[in-house]
C-alpha cells in the first residue's frame, strides 16, 4: 500500500495523457520522477522505474488517491481528483474548473489562503495548515491543507492537497468541551473529588476539600489518605469493601479536619486498574454528612427515648431486651427482669397536679438509674410502669438491687409546687431467665405476675417470681 504523504508533483499534463511524478514511498522503495522525464530511484529498485515510466499510471494514481488534490492556476481551479470532488460535494469536475478558490474558502480564511497561492515558481511548499472550506452544497468542512508550487501545462501552478479533519475537529471540540465541563465541575462541586495511587497516597483532590476539612488541596496531595481518618477500623473497613467489590456506595466514615473536628462523611468510590488489570488506586467522591448524621442521631434519639424521663422508651427497651435474651439463649448466660410500678400514683396526680406527677416520674427514673450498671437496661414501658434488665445477675444480686431501689424511692423527698412534701413507693416483681424460656415474653409475664403479687400483698415490696 502506498503512503502518499506530502505528495509532491512535477507535472506535465495534457488533457488526454497526464504525466505526473510523485514522490512516493513504500517499505521497499522510494522514487521521484521530475518534469524533464528523469526518474530517480533508490539503488536496487529499478523495477519500479518501469512502473513510473508509464504516465497513464500516474493519472490513475491521481484518480484513486484517497486524499483530495486540486491544481490551481492564477487562483482558479484547474484540475481536481475524484476525492477532491467528493470532498467539495460536486458531481462533475467541469462545474468547478475555472472557479476561484476563494469561492470555496471561508471568508475569514481567505487572506491566508490567498497569501499561500500567490507564490511563484515550483520550488516551494506551504506548511500544513487548517482551512475551513465550503462545499458546493454549502456545508463547511475543516481541512488540513498542504500546498506546493508545481508546473502545470507549462505554467506556474499550486497543487493543494487536503485531508478532511471535520470529524477530528468535532472530536477535539467535544474533548475540549468535556474537559472544560469536568474542570468547571471539579472546581465548583460541593463534594470532594479525590484520587489515590496504589499506596493510598492522594494524587488529586478537588478544591471543595478546603471547605470541608480546612486543608488546601496542596496540603493533602502527595500525603497518605489514611492520615485523615480518625479511626483505623473505618479505614480498614473501607479498604476491605473496595478490594472485595471494586466499589463502595454511600459508605459511612469519618475524617478529621485541620482544626481537629471529626467530620462525618459518606464516600462513593471505585477501584482503579492499570492496563494490565492491576489495582492502581481509588477514585471517588466524599460528601460531608455531618449535619445529616446529627439529624439522624437526633431522630434516632427521639424515636428510642422517653421524652419525659430521657430513658429508653417501650419499643427501644424491648428491642434491646430481645437482643440480650437471644444472647442468653445462645450462651446460656443469666439475666433478670424487674417490673416496677409506682404505688397509688393516681393519688399524686389528683392531689398535687399532673405536672407534679411528671416531676415525680423524672426523679424516680433518676434515682433508679443511680442503682444500675452500664450494662443494665432501664426503660419506661408506659405510664408509671418501668422495667429493668440486669445482665449476668443471679437471684441474690437482683434482689439486692431491687431492694435498694425500693428503699431509695420511699426515702426520696418530693415536694409539690405549693411546697407540700410527699413521698412515693414502688412495687417490684422479678423473674430470672430459664433455659426453657423460648421468648422474652415468658420472662415478662412472670415478672408481671410477681409485680401483681407485690401489689396485692400491700405494695412497696419486692417479690421474686414463684414458679
Ligand atoms: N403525671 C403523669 N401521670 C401519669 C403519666 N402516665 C400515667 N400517669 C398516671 O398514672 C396513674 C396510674 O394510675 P393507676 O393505673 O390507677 O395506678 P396507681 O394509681 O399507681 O395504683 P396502683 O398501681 O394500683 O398502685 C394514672 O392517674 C395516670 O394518669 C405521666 O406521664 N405523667
Amino acid at each position: 500500500m502506498f503512503l502518499f504523504i506530502n505528495v509532491s508533483i512535477t507535472v506535465n499534463m495534457q488533457k488526454t495523457s497526464a504525466s505526473i511524478a510523485f514522490y512516493y514511498f513504500t517499505p521497499l522503495c522510494s522514487a521521484v520522477k521530475y518534469s524533464d522525464g528523469s526518474v530517480l530511484l533508490d539503488s536496487g529498485k529499478a523495477a519500479i522505474g518501469t512502473l513510473l515510466s508509464k504516465e497513464n499510471q500516474y493519472a490513475y494514481l491521481f484518480d484513486i488517491l484517497p486524499v483530495a488534490v486540486a491544481i490551481v492556476v492564477d487562483g482558479k481551479l484547474a484540475k481536481l481528483n475524484p476525492a477532491a470532488l467528493q470532498l467539495l460535494e460536486a458531481s462533475d469536475e467541469q462545474l468547478l474548473l475555472g472557479r476561484s478558490v476563494d469561492e470555496y474558502v471561508h471568508p475569514l480564511d481567505q487572506p491566508r489562503s490567498q497569501g499561500r497561492l500567490k507564490k511563484q515558481g515550483d520550488n516551494w511548499a506551504n506548511a500544513n495548515s487548517k482551512f475551513r472550506v465550503r462545499t458546493s452544497k454549502g456545508n463547511f468542512r475543516m481541512l488540513l491543507v498542504i500546498s506546493r508550487g508545481i508546473q502545470f501545462e507549462g505554467r506556474d501552478a499550486v497543487m493543494i492537497s487536503g485531508m478532511d479533519m471535520t470529524q477530528h475537529n468535532e472530536m477535539d471540540e467535544q474533548l475540549r468541551l468535556s474537559e472544560f465541563n469536568f474542570r468547571r465541575l471539579f472546581e465548583n462541586m460541593q463534594d470532594v473529588y479525590y484520587r489515590t495511587d496504589v499506596h493510598g497516597v492522594v494524587q488529586k483532590v478537588s478544591p471543595a476539600v478546603s471547605k470541608i476539612l480546612g486543608y488546601a488541596p496542596e496540603e493533602i496531595e502527595g500525603k497518605p489518605a489514611e492520615a485523615l481518618y480518625p479511626s483505623a477500623s473505618d479505614r480498614d473497613a473501607f479498604k476491605k469493601e473496595i478490594m472485595m467489590h471494586g466499589m463502595v456506595n454511600d459508605f459511612p466514615g469519618q475524617m478529621v479536619s485541620k482544626d481537629g473536628r471529626v467530620i462525618d462523611i459518606s464516600v462513593n468510590s471505585q477501584a482503579l486498574f492499570d492496563d494490565d488489570g492491576k489495582f492502581a488506586g481509588v477514585e471517588g467522591i466524599c460528601r460531608d454528612v455531618t449535619q445529616r448524621k446529627m439529624l439522624e442521631r437526633e431522630l434516632q434519639r427521639l424515636a428510642t427515648t422517653d421524652s419525659l424521663t430521657g430513658i429508653a422508651n417501650r419499643r427501644a427497651f424491648l428491642e434491646h431486651a430481645e437482643h440480650i435474651f437471644k444472647s442468653c439463649q445462645r450462651y446460656q448466660t443469666q439475666m433478670t427482669l424487674m417490673m416496677l410500678d409506682l404505688d397509688f400514683f393516681k393519688n399524686i396526680n389528683d392531689e398535687y397536679g399532673h405536672q407534679c406527677g411528671d416531676q415525680a416520674l423524672i426523679h424516680f427514673a433518676e434515682t433508679v438509674k443511680v442503682e444500675l450498671r452500664e450494662s443494665d437496661l432501664f426503660g419506661r414501658l408506659g405510664g408509671e410502669e418501668f422495667c429493668v434488665l440486669l445482665q449476668q445477675a443471679d437471684r441474690p444480686e437482683a434482689m439486692l438491687v431491687a431492694e435498694r431501689i425500693r428503699d431509695h424511692i420511699q426515702s426520696m423527698p418530693l415536694s409539690s409546687a405549693s411546697g407540700e412534701t410527699f413521698s412515693l413507693t414502688v412495687s417490684i416483681g422479678i423473674a430470672i431467665y430459664r433455659a426453657e424460656d423460648d421468648r422474652l415474653g415468658r420472662l415478662l409475664e412472670r415478672a408481671d405476675k410477681a409485680l401483681y403479687q407485690a401489689k396485692s400483698h400491700g405494695r412497696n415490696q419486692v417479690i421474686w417470681e414463684t414458679c
